[in-house]
C-alpha cells in the first residue's frame, strides 16, 4: 500500500498547557430540522480529544459541515455543540468564526482541558483553494498540530494539509491511526476472494475509484445512485434517474476492463422506481433495462439482491462504500439493509467484513448491525483512496514517526 509507512503520533508530542488544533472530521449527516441523524464520526473523535484533555491541553476544534459555498447558517456547526459536550462530559464553548480577533480572543481564554470548536473551516472559500495565508492564520492559533480527521485526509485543504506545513509538531490523532492501521493492513493482503460493494450518489468521485478496485477485487458489485450511469451507457432508458453524463464513455470502458480482468462485475437486474424523488412517492419493481420516462431509481430490486447474497456467501474479505438506494427512504431501504444484514451474517462467519462512507455507517448503524462489522471507517472517500494506493495528503503532511 503505497502510503506513507508510519507518522507521528499524539502520544509523542508535549501537551501540557499547550493550545492544540485539532482537525477532526464532524461532518455528520442532519435532518432538516438540524438533529444529528448518526453521530459516529463525532463518537469516533473523543478519544483522541479525551486524551488531549487529560493531558493539559488546550483543544481547538476544526472540521467542515457539507459542502456550503461561503457562510450559510444551515451549514453551522452549532447543532453539534451539545452532542460534542455531553460526550465529553464538559461544555464545549463555540467560536463564530475559524480566524480572525474574536477567535484569537476565544483560544485565549480556553483553560487546561478546556474544548473550543471552530465554526466551519468551508465557510472561507480558501479552506478549499489550501490557501497559503488562510493556512498560517489558522496555524497562528496554536502551539501543536493533530489530524484525526481521517473522512478528510483525501482532501489537500488549509486545515488538512497546508496548516502542517506552518504549525509543528503535525501528528496523527488515535482516529486517524486507527483507521490507517486498520485498512492498509485488512487490504494489503486481503484475504480471497475479495469483493467491494459500492453505491452511493457521488458518481464522479466513486466511478474512478471503481478502475482501481478492478486491479484488487474479484467480484465488483454496483449499487445506488451510480448504476444508470452503467445503465445509460449500455443504451437502456433510465427515466429521470441519476446520470452523470460525462461518465458515460468509462462506464463502458470498466465494464470491458472487468470482463478483460476476469472480475465478476454485478449490476442490480432490477430497480425499485419512483414517480418522484420523496418518501411517499409511488414504487414498483421493473428489469433494470425498462425504467419508462419520468421514473426514478431509487433502490437494487429483490432480484438483485438475491443474486448479490449469493456472491457475497463465496467471499472472505468485503469492503462496502455506498447505500444500495435511498435508504433514508423507508420503502427505498430494503437493499442496503439487506446487504447490511448480509455482511453481518458473513462477519459472524469469520469474513473480514469492512464498512467505509458517512452514508453507508449511517445505514449499517440504523438496522442496529455496525458493532458486527469487523472494521467501520469513518472515511468514505478516503477509505477508497487508501485502496486504489493513492497517498493521502493529510497524512502525508504530518511528521515522520
Ligand atoms: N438511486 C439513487 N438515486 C439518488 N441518490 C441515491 C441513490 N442511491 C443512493 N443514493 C444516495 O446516495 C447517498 C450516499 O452517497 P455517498 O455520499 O456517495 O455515500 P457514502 O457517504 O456512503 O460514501 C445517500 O444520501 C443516498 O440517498
Ligand atoms: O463525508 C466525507 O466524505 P465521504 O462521504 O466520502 O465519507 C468527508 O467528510 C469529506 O467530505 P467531502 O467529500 O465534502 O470533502
Amino acid at each position: 500500500m503505497a502510503t506513507k509507512k508510519s507518522v507521528s503520533s499524539l502520544k509523542e508530542a508535549d501537551l501540557k498547557g499547550k493550545r492544540v488544533f485539532v482537525r477532526v472530521d464532524l461532518n455528520v449527516p442532519l435532518d432538516d430540522n438540524l438533529n444529528i441523524t448518526d453521530d459516529t464520526r463525532i463518537r469516533a473523535a473523543v478519544p483522541t480529544i479525551k486524551y488531549l484533555r487529560d493531558h493539559g491541553a488546550r483543544v481547538i476544534l476544526a472540521t467542515h459541515l457539507g459542502r456550503p459555498k461561503g457562510v450559510t447558517p444551515k451549514y453551522s456547526l452549532k447543532p453539534l455543540v451539545p452532542r460534542l459536550s455531553e460526550l465529553l462530559g464538559i461544555e464545549v464553548k463555540m467560536a463564530n468564526d475559524c480566524i480572525g480577533e474574536e477567535v484569537e480572543k476565544l483560544v485565549a481564554e480556553i483553560p487546561e482541558g478546556g474544548v473550543l470548536l471552530l465554526e466551519n473551516v468551508r465557510f472561507h472559500k480558501e479552506e478549499e483553494k489550501n490557501d497559503p495565508e488562510f493556512a498560517k492564520k489558522l496555524a497562528s492559533l496554536a502551539d501543536v498540530y493533530v489530524n484525526d480527521a481521517f473522512g478528510t485526509a483525501h482532501r489537500a485543504h488549509a486545515s488538512t494539509e497546508g496548516v502542517a506545513k506552518y504549525l509543528k509538531p503535525s501528528v496523527a490523532g488515535f482516529l486517524m491511526q486507527k483507521e490507517l492501521d486498520y485498512l492498509v493492513g485488512a487490504v494489503a493482503n486481503p484475504k480471497k476472494p475479495f469483493a467491494a460493494i459500492v453505491g452511493g450518489s457521488k458518481v464522479s468521485t466513486k466511478i474512478g475509484v471503481i478502475e482501481s478496485l478492478l486491479e484488487k477485487v474479484d467480484i465488483l458489485i454496483l449499487g445506488g445512485g451510480m448504476i444508470f450511469t452503467f445503465y445509460k451507457a449500455q443504451g437502456h432508458s433510465v427515466g429521470s434517474s441519476l446520470v452523470e453524463e460525462d461518465k458515460l464513455d468509462l462506464a463502458n470502458t470498466l465494464m470491458e476492463k472487468a470482463k478483460a480482468k476476469g472480475v465478476f462485475l454485478l449490476l442490480p437486474t432490477d430497480v425499485v422506481i419512483a414517480d418522484k424523488f420523496a418518501a411517499d412517492a409511488n414504487s414498483k419493481v421493473v428489469p433494470a433495462s425498462s425504467i419508462p420516462d419520468g421514473w426514478l431509481g431509487l433502490d437494487v430490486g429483490p432480484d438483485s439482491i438475491q443474486t448479490f447474497c449469493e456472491a457475497l456467501d463465496t467471499t472472505k474479505t468485503v469492503i462496502w462504500n455506498g447505500p444500495m438506494g435511498v435508504f433514508e427512504f423507508e420503502k427505498f431501504a430494503v437493499g442496503t439493509e439487506a446487504i447490511a444484514k448480509k455482511l453481518a451474517e458473513l462477519s459472524g462467519k469469520g469474513v473480514t467484513t469492512i464498512i467505509g462512507g458517512g452514508d453507508s455507517v449511517a445505514a449499517v448503524e440504523k438496522v442496529g448491525l455496525a458493532d458486527k462489522m469487523s472494521h467501520i471507517s469513518t472515511g468514505g472517500g478516503a477509505s477508497l483512496e487508501l485502496l486504489e494506493g493513492k497517498q493521502l495528503p493529510g497524512v502525508l503532511a504530518l511528521d515522520d514517526a
